[in-house]
């Protein structure tokens, strides 16, 4: 079974932290960058906790939990050394309709935490089903180590311009080619300048109408031997024009959005004008 990921609205939203030891402190922080009202009970804490609590006014109740304090609760994390008391509190949450994290078991509760990348608004989580935490963490790194370094600037300037594009351009395929352009020059190292960046591939793209001339794809027998060209030009693709058995060869390369058409029904389509169109070919 998969996990469905979501990232929740927390501002505002009360959230009971039961267990103050390394785990329970570490959900502290994401919570407390969420906005979320926070209240921590347990006996002891350790210093980092302690620490967070001082520094945010974190509501702390120096006492063992009790079922009455789910009242009110958005969201509780069960993350004492106790294994039963644990079990307990997702028993209790899922019967009050509480989310509710259990620290030391993924199958209780009703959802796992992550491993987190936060880099302005850009947030990658992680996780294995909670079958290899220790892996999550090294693909953490592994997959920060790839990120464009000035993300935040970069998502900024989206943030900023999203409105005006959406009024500039008047199909949804317009402005996303428009973006996916701006991008792929932005993640080049060498353009660092987003605001003039941005201005010149303003003033470079129309929306006027052009043949589509189809580009093939020649499907090796091993996806692996798709040129890193060709794989991109796949993501890029409006239109592929392909065989069932091929379709479902090439899914993971080509957006959800993508048409796909088979080849016999492709005379009977027009395609959009500048629509970039694949058509796949077996090797
Ligand atoms: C289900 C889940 C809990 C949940 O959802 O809350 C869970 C469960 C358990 N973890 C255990 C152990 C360890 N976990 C870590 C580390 C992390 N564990 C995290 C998440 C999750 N761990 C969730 C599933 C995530 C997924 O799907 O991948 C991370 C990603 C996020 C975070 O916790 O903040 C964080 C990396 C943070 C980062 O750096 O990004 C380390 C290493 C370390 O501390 O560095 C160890 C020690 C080595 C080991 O034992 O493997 C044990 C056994 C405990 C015992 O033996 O008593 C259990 C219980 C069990 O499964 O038995
Ligand atoms: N998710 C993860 O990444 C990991 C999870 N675990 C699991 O998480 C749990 C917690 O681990 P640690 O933080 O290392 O434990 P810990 O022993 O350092 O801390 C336990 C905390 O729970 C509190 N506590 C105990 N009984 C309580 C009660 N009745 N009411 C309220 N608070 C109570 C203690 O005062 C302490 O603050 C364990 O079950 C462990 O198996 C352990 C390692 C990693």
């Amino acid at each position: 079974m998969l996990y469905y990921p979501a990232y929740l609205t927390l501002k505002d939203r009360n959230v009971l932290v039961v267990g103050g030891g390394a785990v329970g402190c570490r959900r502290l922080s994401p919570l407390i960058e969420a906005g979320a009202k926070v209240t921590l009970v347990a006996p002891q804490l350790v210093d980092e906790a302690t620490m967070l609590v001082e520094k945010h006014d974190l509501k702390w109740l120096c006492r063992s939990y009790s079922a009455e304090l789910l009242a009110e609760q958005w969201l509780v994390i069960a993350a004492t050394n106790s294994a039963e008391l644990n079990t307990a509190i997702a028993q209790q949450a899922e019967a009050d309709g509480i989310f509710c994290n259990v620290a030391n078991d993924a199958n209780t509760g009703s959802f796992i935490c992550p491993s987190l990348i936060n880099d302005g608004q850009c947030q990658i989580a992680i996780a294995t089903g909670g079958a290899a935490p220790v892996l999550t963490r090294l693909l953490k790194f592994r997959i920060r180590a790839i990120l464009p370094r000035h993300l935040k600037q970069l998502i900024a300037v989206s943030a900023a311009k999203r409105a005006d594009i959406k009024r500039t351009f008047s199909t949804v395929s317009h402005r996303r080619r428009f973006w996916e352009g701006f991008f792929s020059k932005a993640l080049n190292p060498d353009n660092t300048d987003y605001a003039k960046l941005y201005q010149q591939h303003l003033s470079e793209v129309t929306e006027q109408a052009s043949a589509v001339v189809p580009l093939t794809c020649v499907l090796p027998d091993d996806l692996d031997d798709l040129s890193f060209g060709m794989v991109k030009k796949l993501h890029q693709a409006d239109l592929v024009i392909v065989s069932e058995k091929d379709e479902r060869r090439i899914e993971t390369f080509i957006r959800q959005d993508c048409r796909r058409v088979r080849p016999e029904a492709y005379a009977q389509i027009t395609p959009e004008p500048h629509a970039s169109v694949i058509a796949i070919v077996t090797n």
